[in-house]
């Protein structure tokens, strides 16, 4: 189930925000969305959390249907909107009760789930603050807490570590990644190693156009006709025994002592270059296979439309 995006299009008076756009994401899935400012992120997360009504296409959340059952939806999404709007006046403890009855909870339920979101969201010495008083990072973690508070089966988190510095960016992260384990979870984000980190799978959106829908080890290989290898020894080497491996097309210089090893995509050297170095007595330092940056990639993908 999840979220299923078919054929999903918005137009602003001319512009296309969205433009045919199809991807799922299934349950249990944590999947990135990536894409430059304006590519229509924001636009298909608020329509996927019924704050936006399509142009065209459909959008289901586990199985439901945001145009015609909008409440069924809102009962299984939390959303994280970009810019986190809180009420600054009212104290954490309070702000999350008044989300929780919003969402229809009461009583003991209300106050176990409050409770538990507190602890879960890391607020517990924060929960008797107002949220005004409260620093980037703990608002971010309110507005994840206000996602969460009816344990939806679905988040939808836009940009959720913007602005926050390293720790806290490590510290939500992994937030993300616990409840993403029995949830499935869409977010946007600009950074890529959180890509790496968190994801299973990639989506990359461009101009309203999806570019690609990928897991990210395939990612990393899209495109490749060759295999790269990266070898660093102590000393030069003669690089003619690594010319005849099997595969090898180009032995290149790389550095002091370093040589880019190229071979045909798909074949993986590093054993055989290890047993030759060791065959011949030079002494390896490193041996690493480049993989493509997902930064090139986001570029190469996004570039072509500017
Ligand atoms: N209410 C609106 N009226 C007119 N145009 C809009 C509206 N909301 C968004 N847009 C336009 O739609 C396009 C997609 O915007 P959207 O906010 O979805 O992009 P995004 O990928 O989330 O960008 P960012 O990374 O900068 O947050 C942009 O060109 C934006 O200016």
């Amino acid at each position: 189930m999840g979220i299923e995006i078919k054929d999903l299009t918005k137009v602003y008076g001319t512009q296309h925000a969205v433009d045919h756009v199809s991807f799922t994401v299934g349950t249990g899935e944590i999947v990135g969305f990536l894409g430059p400012n304006g590519a229509g992120k924001s636009t298909t997360m608020k329509i996927a959390t019924c704050y936006l009504p399509p142009s065209s296409g459909t959008v289901l959340v586990n199985g439901h249907d945001v145009l015609e059952q909008p409440k069924e939806v809102r009962r299984q999404v939390g959303y994280l909107p970009e810019h986190n709007p809180l009420y600054l006046d009212m104290y954490v403890r309070e702000y999350l009760h008044f989300v929780g009855k919003l969402h229809g909870l009461g009583g003991s339920q209300l106050q176990a789930r409050t409770n538990e979101m507190i602890q879960l969201c890391g607020l517990t010495r924060e929960s008797h603050k107002k949220i005004g008083a409260l620093s980037k990072g703990y608002r971010q973690r309110v507005g994840l807490a206000q996602a969460m508070i009816h344990d939806p089966a679905v988040l939808i988190l836009d940009e959720p570590t913007t602005g926050l510095d390293p720790n806290q960016i490590v510290e939500i992260r992994q937030l993300i990644k616990e409840v993403g384990q029995a949830k499935t979870v869409l977010f946007s984000t600009h950074i890529m190693q959180e890509v790496s980190a968190l994801c299973d799978r990639v989506l990359i959106i461009n101009q309203g156009k999806l570019v690609a829908d990928s897991p990210v080890a395939e990612l990393k290989n899209m495109g490749r006709q060759e295999t790269r290898i990266l070898a660093e020894f102590e000393a030069d080497v003669n690089p003619e025994p690594i010319l005849a491996l099997q595969g090898v097309q180009r032995v290149e210089p790389a550095g002091v002592h370093k040589y880019r090893i190229i071979a045909s995509a798909g074949a993986d050297l590093r054993s055989s270059i290890f047993r030759l170095a060791s065959d011949h007595g030079w002494p390896l330092v490193g041996l690493q296979q480049e993989e493509n940056t997902l930064e090139k990639l986001f570029q190469d993908l996004t570039r072509a439309a500017k």
